[in-house]
């Protein structure tokens, strides 16, 4: 078995390895933005449900139409109101929404409508006669009856509450907020808003990860900090497993004396996989503790953000009850090139140019934020092959996680 875990195998062993590990509640559909839907929606009624006007206009009887024919009003028809049946050889005014009646089965546009004391004339020519439905959106056009709009697992968008609305929904069973853990590692860290004595970095890792879980949509259960202490991790991670679901920490991964976060999830829980074939983000160890997904990223900023986006986004999706819709890639062309051949997979930030190729970010280094600040999202190279200017590779914007 290679030191280094294959990307593709790694991503594959903690998908399989998560479920589902919250509970479902029912809440108004107004505060379900951004939660993941409970069960399947099937329409209880078509939308629309019922034959209407697309336009302001005239509705008649296409079998009664000749162009110089005059036909007189016999209705008015506003949105929102019930139709009478259509007199033959009349028209009916109608509005954009309004019920089409029995008997009409196509409306013209006013602005094509001649219309006069003694009624309304459609003097359309031979090639471009009116056709029986023309203006007309049938019943059922956007959702038929019986029809699944929403699938378990989706998450709620403002197009989904727009479209339950449309079916009269108020509430949606959700399943109850992933509870995420953060745990942050290292004696040089201080909070920000404290004064740095020498050797000591601000922790940006942290505010980092909370923001990356409630941007993906879930609830920060507690951040705690543990200085490089078996003791101080232990600790830690105890107390986060009592309120958390999943636990993510950053740091403390890799071969030092000073890293003691794999040997305390040995010492509490079983360790499935450590160091993975990627970079930035090699060091990342996956476990379980008491039955809780255990996610060590390391600690470098852009090899937490990697390891977040790539490997921690999917187990919490799992865990949260979310589809794993798979992250689909846009194919770009490197505006660069680099004949090194890589042994890792790789994901280099970078840009899109006004030319449509992709540029890597210069700041390419493990420590360094700013440039995924300044980029658009990942360029995927595979592991065992190089970069060549003009080449397609796959793009993942930062926008799709
Ligand atoms: N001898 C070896 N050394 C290292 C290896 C290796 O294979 N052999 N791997 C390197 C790689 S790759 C990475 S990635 C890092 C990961 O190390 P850790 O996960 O143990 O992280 P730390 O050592 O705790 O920190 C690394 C780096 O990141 C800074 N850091 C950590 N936490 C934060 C935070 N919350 N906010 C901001 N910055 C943070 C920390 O100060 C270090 O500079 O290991 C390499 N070493
Ligand atoms: O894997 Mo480390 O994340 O290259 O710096």
């Amino acid at each position: 078995m290679p030191e280094l875990l294959p990307f593709e195998e790694a991503l594959k062993a903690i998908e399989d390895g998560a479920s589902q590990l919250v509970a479902s509640e029912a809440i108004p559909l107004m505060d379900s933005l951004n939660r993941i839907a409970a069960q399947d929606i099937c329409a209880q009624q078509a939308v629309p449900a019922f034959d209407n006007s697309a336009m302001d206009g005239y509705a008649f009887c296409i079998e009664d139409w000749q162009s110089d024919k005059c036909f007189p009003v016999s209705q008015r028809i506003p949105a929102g109101y019930a139709p009478e049946r259509l007199t033959p050889n009349t028209c009916a005014r109608i509005f954009t929404g309004a019920n089409i009646p029995t008997g009409a089965n196509i409306v013209v546009m006013q602005e094509e409508a001649d219309v006069s004391k003694q009624g309304v004339r459609f003097p359309f020519s031979k090639s471009n006669s009116p056709k029986q439905g023309d203006n007309i959106r049938p019943k059922g056009q956007d959702i038929q009856l019986g029809q699944t709009v929403l699938a378990k697992g989706t998450k709620i968008t403002p197009m989904h509450i727009g479209l339950l609305s449309s079916l009269g929904l108020t509430e949606l069973k959700v399943f109850k907020p992933l509870r995420v853990g953060i745990l942050t590692t290292g004696d040089e860290l201080v909070p920000a808003g404290h004064p740095l004595q020498k050797g000591q970095i601000y922790n940006s890792n942290g505010p980092m990860l909370m923001a990356l879980v409630r941007h993906s949509g879930y609830v920060v259960a507690n951040c705690l900090h543990a200085e490089d202490t078996s003791e101080a991790t232990e600790k830690a991670i105890t107390e986060l497993l009592q309120c958390s679901d999943v636990i993510l920490s950053s740091g403390g991964v890799s071969v030092g004396e000073e890293d003691h976060v794999k040997s305390i999830l040995q010492k509490l829980g079983s360790v499935h996989l450590w160091k993975i074939a990627i970079k930035p983000g090699k060091p990342l160890v996956h476990a379980t503790l008491s039955g809780i997904p255990f996610l060590g990223l390391p600690g470098n900023p852009s090899s937490t953000l990697v390891t977040y986006h790539w490997f921690a986004r999917r187990l919490l999706a799992k865990s949260a009850g979310q589809s794993l819709t798979c992250d689909r890639p846009y194919p770009v062309v490197a505006g660069f090139s680099r004949e090194k051949t890589i042994k890792r997979d790789e994901f280099i930030r970078v840009a899109i140019g006004d030319d449509g190729l992709a540029y890597a970010h210069p700041q390419q280094s493990s420590g360094a934020l700013l440039a995924a600040c300044e980029s658009q999202g990942y360029l995927h190279i595979k592991a065992h092959s190089n970069v060549e200017y003009g080449n397609h590779y796959d793009f993942y914007p930062f926008t799709g996680f």
